[in-house]
């Protein structure tokens, strides 16, 4: 090699340093141009009125050896001037939108065969096949079919039942604690399961395409007229307190001071109704667990580089798996997904009843595995940018409204909704910027 093309390959690699260094301190800069308002609440003063997110309480990360609330606050402000592709209807949700509805409306079903069918579909984690126009006839046996036997369930610390079915079918039916309106106020995963969560998620989820959640369906069930096929240990636990039958059940968290009655007017117990996914389920600590106590910081809340960590203990598919979890839980507000449950290696959307807890409030760091590894599947992606400008709602109140217990959400719920939607595009565009 000749001296002068020796220089010329160290200048041209200096160069390159060089502006890859200044690329990196402007981004830092524009990171840490964005700042909270009053005390972690932010509004948007975008440019123009349609750009606007409207304002609600955000609850960024606490005060971290990390970079997380700058992050947050540069996705708020991302999120506050998206492109109007973000913010316009994309007419091709339309189409998609009939399927769904095509195929979570109920419809008879035979007996003898649904939940053989229904117990036929799971592959992997895919709970449902695309477009399977079955679903509305589980939906319906599920939300009509007998109650022969009741007990309480084992599983899990929270009060839930298992109805038996004909054909010997179990099922899970998680109590109503809550009324709509109610909001839950305190930490990310305080409260009780909300069982509309647990329906409007299996509804969100197949919109999203993200067919791993179970079944569920809403339904109202006397507990006083199935005394007579309740177990034993369960009729312990259902005391009449003011002519109502309640129940408290038989379970970690479970005790007298806590129980769910029977409303005093219809006499009925609400509830959702989760089909079984049959098979074997494994269940795996969450990376992005959290420490249940103020005081204590998790490691992916101190460490900017968290997800290279992750990377080197799950494969590329667990990791997208757990993005597409953690956004589905953002929208949700779930931040209590403390495990991750997987079938065939592939993970669940089990346990959804966090969600919806409280329409004010934003938990920014449940997005964490998406700002902090920066990918995405594409097709969640697309998915996502499918239901844009409102569409979102359009199309799962109109799920939603499908459901015996309908409404299932309040109007606050649905906004709250579409301002989260903002929140994951500002997230994936600053991702985008960002690599
Ligand atoms: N539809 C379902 N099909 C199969 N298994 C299920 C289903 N729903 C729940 N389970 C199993 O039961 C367990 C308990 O359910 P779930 O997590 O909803 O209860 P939980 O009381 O909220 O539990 P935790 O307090 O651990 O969060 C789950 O971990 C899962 O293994
Ligand atoms: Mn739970």
């Amino acid at each position: 090699m000749t001296k002068v093309s020796f220089y010329n390959i160290v200048l041209v690699l200096c160069v390159t340093l060089v502006i890859y260094i200044s690329l990196n301190v402007y981004f830092i800069n524009y990171l840490q141009s964005t700042t909270p308002l009053d005390d972690g609440v932010i509004s948007h003063n975008a440019k123009s009125g349609s750009n606007r997110v409207k304002p609600a309480k955000v609850v960024q990360t606490r005060d971290a050896p990390s970079n997380a609330h700058i992050v947050q606050s540069a996705i708020m402000r991302t999120a506050g001037l998206l492109r109007p592709a973000f913010r316009n209807r994309n007419p091709k949700y339309v189409p998609i939108k009939h399927e769904l509805l095509a195929c979570v409306e109920p419809k008879p079903y035979n007996i003898s065969t649904v939940w053989k069918t229904a117990n036929s579909w799971p592959k992997a984690n895919e709970v449902v096949p695309a477009n399977e126009r079955m679903v509305g006839a589980l939906i319906n046996a599920i939300a009509t079919e007998p109650i022969l036997r009741v007990r309480s369930s084992q599983r899990g610390t929270q009060l839930k039942l298992v109805f038996e079915f004909a054909q010997s079918q179990l099922v899970l039916f998680k109590p109503q604690w809550y009324k709509r309106e109610e909001v839950i106020n305190g930490t990310v995963y305080s409260g009780k399961d909300r069982h509309n969560s647990e329906i409007v998620s299996f509804h969100l989820a197949m919109m999203l395409n993200l067919r791993s959640s179970p079944i569920v369906a809403g339904r109202r069930f006397s507990l006083r007229e199935h005394l007579p096929h309740t177990d034993e240990g369960l009729r312990k636990t259902m005391p009449i307190i003011n002519d109502r039958q309640c129940v408290y059940g038989a379970c970690y968290y479970c005790n007298r001071d806590e129980m769910v009655c029977d409303d005093p007017e219809s006499g009925l117990l609400e509830g959702a109704v989760l089909y079984t996914i049959p098979g074997k389920i494994n269940k795996l600590r969450s990376p992005w667990q959290r420490t249940y106590d103020s005081e204590i910081l998790a490691p992916w809340e101190k460490n900017d580089n968290y997800c290279s960590v992750v990377r080197k203990k799950v494969s590329l598919e667990t990791l997208l798996d757990l993005i597409d979890a953690a956004l589905f839980d953002f929208l949700i507000q779930n931040g209590d997904r403390h495990h991750y449950e997987t079938r065939d290696g592939r993970l669940l959307l089990l346990d959804n009843g966090k969600g919806f807890g409280n329409p004010y409030v934003d938990h920014m760091d449940i997005l964490a595995p998406l700002y902090q590894c920066c990918v995405i599947r594409r097709a969640t992606w697309d998915r996502l940018l499918l239901f844009s400008g409102g569409a979102l709602t359009e199309t799962l109140r109109a799920m939603n409204e499908l459901d015996l217990l309908k409404p299932l959400l309040t109007k606050e719920h649905y906004d709250a909704l579409e301002r989260r939607l903002l929140y994951v595009y500002g997230t994936v565009e600053l991702c985008k910027e960002k690599y």
